[in-house]
């Protein structure tokens, strides 16, 4: 060292030490020498310097001179921390700028642009330099409304601020949901300088977002409108129907025993026909009807600008009730399924909204009723009607109290000899106002309120009661059939009830005959299969009844414990005009006797039946040409008077 002015200590040790050694690593030290060496000259060689100790950023200046006689370096020294730092915290903010997720946009105070992030650049698929200097409104898609850009611009210009969804354009046209936040940087005067754009992408959550409004207005099984949005578009179809004088159609439309498909077939195959279903329904409806699904089976249709209500009919018996009945091809199944319909139409049958679908489903109930398969037109007696029900279901919690119900008897005759084989016992209800109900009108109401165990448990006490009092009164014994419903199979306490039946009544349980309907046993079969065995243990014997509608498995069948099939009687009808009903009945009964059952035809109407029935093989014969179902005192006389002499 041969003179170091006073700033100059601060940068050195001691002054014995050569102060380049200790000040640069070597591997500087070797480069600012070189160039020095090369040039003569070093200018504002960047270096962290340890020569004063504490090592500090500097810029080195450096002359190659003569200095009293000698060659000698002088060089200059320039603290450069602040700057340093300043760098550094530049570069971090440059990273993170870049690694943002958010799209970036940074613009003069002409809102020209100088810079974007990656992010956008990835987003927009626009490079940096197609960008640089151009003003940003060719980013904005061409769906942005003018109202929303202008208060943009206002605001932006106002408050230096707006936030808001904008709709951005990629270079290749098409365009995504953004979330936009624009800043305006101003410096210490105010003045604006810069402007910074910062968006994210918000398609992803738009998606969701409209995923979970599809998911809040429609039924998941089906895309179809719920209920609320099926209530929504009534309220808006009648409101325009208000103003342009037309007509709405409301229809409320119930598949036909698709519990049965249901049970039988399993739930994923009826939850493919209810799909199946509502395809066709919307196709046969227009543009701007509504098909909406209540649940379960149920759907309601709405029309909109009818001109006349008979055009609704038309449609119905024309199109609606014929597509329903064509088959339906479900995970390898030809399905057939008809329908009932209820039709209500503003103004004529109600003006708001509540009184069509109240009317709809009083006119599809009566459509049900009165034999499924078809639509009917609200009338004002319908809802009489369904008020007149209302007050029969709430009658009939009272009905085994007091003493209302009684059972009536229809005898069972051998096909060859002509012997009374036994009774079927039906229930009727002694109404005190509305006279004698065949059960076919308040079973299902029995059924619904779960009173048809109390009614059942009713029905069996009274039968095995009546059995007794006839082996009294010198009879003998007569066996009685008895019809189970499922609600009585499932609600667990049958075995129970039966044991009970027995301890009370002197019963021969060999001459009790329980029967089931098909869809009863096909319905959650394996617990099917216990009850009728713990059935069968107590010596109580089984039959299936309207054998041939339902969807038996013949797997199924061998392992049920039955004793008898009866064949339903939509078969024996007409079965001398209908050579496919004597077939399928011969079928049935070369099916029961191979199973090893004993097979029964009821609703044997003439002679000519009996005799064709007879011939076919049935083993028992029921219906009307042998007797009506009768209240017991003339069953009595019947019996006495009757050629059909009792069994020996
Ligand atoms: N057209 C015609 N019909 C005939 C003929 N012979 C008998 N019938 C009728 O056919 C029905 C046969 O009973 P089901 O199939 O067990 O059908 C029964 C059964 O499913 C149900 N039911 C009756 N009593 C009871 C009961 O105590 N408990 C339960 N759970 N259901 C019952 O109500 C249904 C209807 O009973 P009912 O009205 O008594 O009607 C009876 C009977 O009167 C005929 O030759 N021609």
């Amino acid at each position: 060292m041969l003179h170091a002015n006073q700033a100059a200590h601060a940068w050195q040790g001691s002054l014995e030490r050569d102060p380049w050694v200790g000040g640069m690593s070597p591997q500087a030290r070797s480069r600012f020498f070189q160039r020095l060496s090369d040039l003569g000259a070093v200018d504002e060689f960047e270096v962290c310097w340890s020569g004063g100790g504490t090592p500090t950023w500097a810029l080195i200046s450096a002359r190659l001179i003569d200095y009293q006689g000698q060659r000698a370096v002088l060089s200059t020294f320039t603290p450069i921390n602040k700057m340093k730092l300043m760098e550094s915290r530049l570069e971090l903010w440059a990273k993170v700028f870049e690694a943002s997720a958010e799209s970036l946009i940074v613009m003069d105070a002409d809102m020209r642009i100088i810079t974007v992030n990656q992010a956008f650049r990835r987003h927009s698929l626009y490079d940096l330099v197609e960008l640089v200097g151009k003003r940003p409104g060719f980013l904005l898609a061409p769906d942005n409304s003018p109202e929303q850009l202008d208060s943009l611009r206002r605001t932006l210009a106002r408050r230096g601020y707006w936030q808001g969804e904008i709709s951005v354009q990629r270079k290749s046209m098409e365009s995504y949901p953004a979330w936009l936040v624009m800043n305006a940087v101003r410096d210490l005067d105010g003045v604006t300088t810069h402007f910074i754009a910062s968006s994210l992408d918000i398609s992803e959550r738009k998606a969701s977002e409209r995923q979970i409004e599809h998911m809040a207005h429609h039924d998941a099984l089906t895309g179809l409108a719920n209920r609320h949005v099926s209530k929504l578009r009534l309220a808006a179809a009648i409101a325009q129907a208000r103003r342009s004088g037309e007509k709405v159609g409301v229809l409320f439309v119930d598949l036909d025993r698709f519990k049965h498909v249901n049970d039988a077939l399993g739930h994923h195959v009826g939850d493919a026909l209810l799909q199946s279903v509502s395809k066709r329904l919307l196709q046969l409806v227009r543009e701007g009807d509504t098909v909406s699904r209540l649940g379960g089976d149920e759907f309601v249709v709405i029309l909109n600008g009818i001109g006349d209500a008979q055009a609704i009919a038309a449609l119905l018996d024309a199109r609606l009730i014929p597509a329903m009945r064509e088959p339906h091809q479900v995970e390898g199944n030809e399905l057939y399924v008809s329908c009932s319909v209820g039709v209500a139409v503003y103004p004529d049958h109600g003006d708001d909204m509540d009184t069509l679908m109240r009317h709809a489903d009083a006119a599809m109930y009566q459509a049900k009723s009165g034999g499924r398969d078809h639509a009917r037109m609200f009338t004002p007696q319908m809802q009489e009607q369904q008020l007149q029900q209302l007050h029969l279901e709430s009658d009939l919690r009272h009905a085994a109290e007091r003493q209302e119900l009684v059972l009536y008897y229809q005898p069972r005759i051998d096909a060859r000899s002509g012997c009374l084989n036994g009774v079927e016992s039906l229930i009727r209800w002694q109404h005190p106002q509305h006279g004698l109900i065949a059960p076919d009108s308040f079973i299902p109401a029995a059924e619904e309120s779960g009173l048809i165990v109390s009614i059942g448990a009713w029905v069996i006490r009274e039968a095995c009661r009546q059995q007794v009092a006839w082996r009294e009164a010198g009879m003998g014994d007569i066996a009685v059939s008895i019809n189970l419903s499922a609600i009585q199979l499932k609600s667990g306490g049958l075995a129970a009830t039966l044991r009970e039946v027995l301890r009370e009544f002197a019963v021969t349980p060999g001459q009790v005959e329980f029967e089931l309907t098909e869809s009863i046993l096909m319905d959650n079969v394996d617990d099917t299969i216990a009850t009728l065995h713990a059935i069968k243990a107590l010596g109580f014997a089984l039959s299936i009844d309207d054998f041939g509608t339902g969807y038996s498995s013949l797997n199924y069948l061998c392992r049920f414990p039955l004793d008898k099939l009866k064949i339903d009687m939509s078969f024996v009808q007409d079965i001398h005009g209908s050579p496919q009903n004597l077939a399928v009945t011969k079928t049935i009964v070369g099916l029961g006797h191979t199973l090893g059952l004993s097979v029964t035809a009821e609703g044997v109407e003439s002679a000519a039946d009996a005799d064709v029935l007879r011939h076919a093989g049935c083993d028992e014969l029921q219906g009307y040409y042998f007797a009506r179902p009768m209240p017991q005192a003339q069953f009595i006389v019947w019996l006495a008077q009757s050629a059909a002499p009792r069994a020996a």
